[in-house]
């Protein structure tokens, strides 16, 4: 009998939580896909965000301004769309804590990185390294590897990792400062994900900034798994510069915008070397098709070409959704959320023996929203239950699932059915 009222309580916690739940109202604003006729849990959204129901709005007022309007379009849209980016300035800059004059929308993620290296990476023969995580995400790592080739340098001689302890799933900060202190002098670059794909970690990026500035380095952040999870205060941490993908957290669509930003202490700095195009000229005389390239003062300054604005609505849409919500709102349902499946997961562990182990750090202000499930044994067929069974998760070589309970559109009820098809999935198998 005693057995059956936890059973009960357990089953109507998540459904209490759910009724307090001041964000849940957002699921209804999100589409979700369907197996075997009903809605997935989807954890994916640190990989591909949702469709907001609210964006084929603003994607059809642009096919209407361009049907209607055609060039015209660009100066009387009902948004125009010549200066359409500086509608993100100030949204954006409260979602990652900055002034709205450090704000960009631009690109993609691995060109906007790649470019802010173009500014932020100039090797000398004394100071030409960069620090960055071990395993990195692919492109990070491709991406430092062309920009070392591209100086003549060879990767071996300029890379530093920062490698896991044997034994350990997770970077200690200790050694990512140490690393710094020994690279010293020879330190050109730290530039690290703000939050690890792969594992979840969240890394201390006040902290890491301080001590690659004491070395005399520019310190900047990959924040694709960052951007819309965790809370940035990129300017009070004195960030030279960074970047994020859209389409994750944000919800912007697939290989959507990236958001940049740079520090507003090199917006004065006409040293900086950067690759121009003319939607990063002077705004008012942008038209007037002068010779000369004068940047728009901040990181508007790094823009190039004129903007796609049908992959700009969708951005726009999320971002006005965040601002209505506001990234503290989000974060306390993160973290009782996380914290939820983190306990649903335990209580199976104990269950099934041996079967996974979690891997994102426990610690609570180094993990968002995202847990790492290793698996043991005969992990892919477990994956291909949950996918068969209406949980999307994604697969992560070489036996990692990833769950993200994203807190816009996730509830504790879906915590607890995805506990039971993971439950039955493990004993099945
Ligand atoms: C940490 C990280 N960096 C870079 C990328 C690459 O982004 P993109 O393909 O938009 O350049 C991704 C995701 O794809 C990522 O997760
Ligand atoms: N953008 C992606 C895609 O077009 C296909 C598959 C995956 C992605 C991703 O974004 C992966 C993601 N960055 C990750 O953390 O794994």
């Amino acid at each position: 009998c005693s057995k059956t009222k936890v059973i009960l309580a357990l089953r109507e916690l998540p459904l209490q939580l759910d009724s307090q739940d001041h964000l849940h109202k957002y699921q209804d604003e999100f589409i979700f896909p369907k197996v075997n006729d009903k809605k997935v849990i989807y954890f994916t959204g640190n990989s591909l965000g949702l469709q907001p129901k609210r964006t084929k709005k603003y994607i059809d007022e642009v096919m209407d301004d361009w049907a209607n309007l055609a060039v015209e379009g660009h100066f009387y849209a009902e948004k125009p769309w010549w200066d359409y980016q500086e509608r993100f300035a100030n949204p954006l800059s409260k979602l990652v804590g900055a002034l709205p004059t450090e704000i960009t929308v631009m690109n993609t993620l691995t060109v906007n990185l790649h470019l802010l290296m173009v500014s932020f990476y100039r090797p000398t023969s004394k100071r030409y390294k960069i620090i960055c995580e071990e395993k990195a995400f692919p492109s990070d790592q491709y991406m430092f590897q062309s920009q070392v080739h591209f100086h003549g340098y060879k990767p071996e001689d300029v890379i530093v990792e920062i490698k896991r302890r044997e034994g350990e799933h997770n970077i200690r900060l200790e050694d990512v400062l140490t690393k710094i202190e020994e690279v010293g002098e020879e330190l050109a670059l730290v530039l690290i994900g703000g939050v690890n794909y792969y594992t979840g970690q969240v890394f201390d990026m006040k902290t890491i900034t301080e001590a690659g500035h004491k070395q005399g380095a520019y310190v900047g952040w990959d924040l694709a798994h960052a951007a819309g999870n965790i809370k940035l205060e990129l300017h009070d941490w004195n960030v030279d510069f960074a970047a994020w993908c859209s389409y994750k957290y944000m919800n912007s669509g697939p290989g959507n915008a990236s958001g940049c930003f740079v520090h507003e202490k090199h917006h004065t700095n006409k040293e900086l070397p950067r690759f121009a195009g003319w939607w990063g000229h002077n705004k008012e005389r942008r038209f007037k098709m002068e010779p000369v390239f004068d940047p728009v003062h901040g990181a508007g300054g790094w823009q190039i070409s004129n903007l796609p604005i049908l992959s700009l609505a969708p951005y726009l849409a999320s971002v006005e959704m965040f601002d209505e919500i506001g990234m503290d709102q989000l974060i306390l349902k993160r973290d009782k959320i996380t914290s939820y499946l983190e306990f649903i997961l335990n209580e199976i562990s104990k269950e099934v023996q041996g079967s996974f182990e979690i891997i994102t750090p426990t610690n609570p202000s180094e993990r968002a929203c995202q847990l790492s499930v290793l698996l043991h044994g005969e992990g892919r067929s477990l994956f291909d239950y949950l996918m068969k069974n209406g949980v999307i998760t994604d697969w992560r070589e070489p036996n990692v699932i990833r769950l993200a309970p994203v807190p816009l559109y996730t509830s504790y009820e879906d915590m607890f059915h995805f506990g039971q098809i993971l439950k039955t999935g493990i004993v099945e198998k």
